[in-house]
């Protein structure tokens, strides 16, 4: 008997991985989930966007827009610093998938840990300054970014 063939590729299962964290986020408008996985494809972090460790997420704001305070903005802690933070591991020569193009902030922190790829699927923000440095930092930094289209994750994951 030969092996299974139709099982799914390193891409599609790490990028399922992020997008199954991110169904772990409270903010009620973007979920946004990541996972980085060393050389040897092995899984060195998760992460999902979510209020900092100890700050009461029933108490935090999640709204988007008035008082800068009254927003989630200066609060809510983006999934890729989550999963760079939450590993134990050197993030050298790794990889970072993540459900949406990293903002500049992440880029900085990603760029920092010594991440080498970065492989998302959304990029809803491509029109803002933020992702627009982002671009700008990670090729400086040669970071490569390649895009897995959301169509592509559907046909093979049931999300
Ligand atoms: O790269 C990212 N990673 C990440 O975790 N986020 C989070 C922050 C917020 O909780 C949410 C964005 O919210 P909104 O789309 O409503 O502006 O996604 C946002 C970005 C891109 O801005
Ligand atoms: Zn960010």
């Amino acid at each position: 008997m030969k092996k299974r063939m139709n099982y799914i590729s390193w891409d599609d299962y790490f990028l399922g991985i992020a997008e199954l964290s991110a169904a772990r986020s409270k903010d009620p408008n973007t979920q946004v989930g990541a996972c980085i996985v060393s050389e040897e494809n092995k899984i060195l972090s998760v992460g999902y966007n979510g209020m900092p460790a100890g700050c009461n997420d029933d108490e935090m704001p999640w709204g988007r827009k008035g008082d800068f305070l009254d927003t989630k903005y200066p609060f809510v802690c983006h999934a890729e610093l989550n999963a760079v933070l939450n590993s134990n591991h050197d993030l050298k020569g790794s990889r970072i998938y993540v459900s949406l193009f990293p903002c500049n902030e992440c880029a900085k922190a990603i760029i920092q840990s010594g991440i080498k790829e970065v492989i998302y699927t959304c990029d809803k923000y491509a029109d803002t300054d933020g992702t627009k440095a982002s671009k700008m930092m990670f090729k400086m930094a040669g970071v490569k970014t390649r895009q897995i289209k959301q169509e592509h994750l559907v046909k093979i994951l049931p999300i």
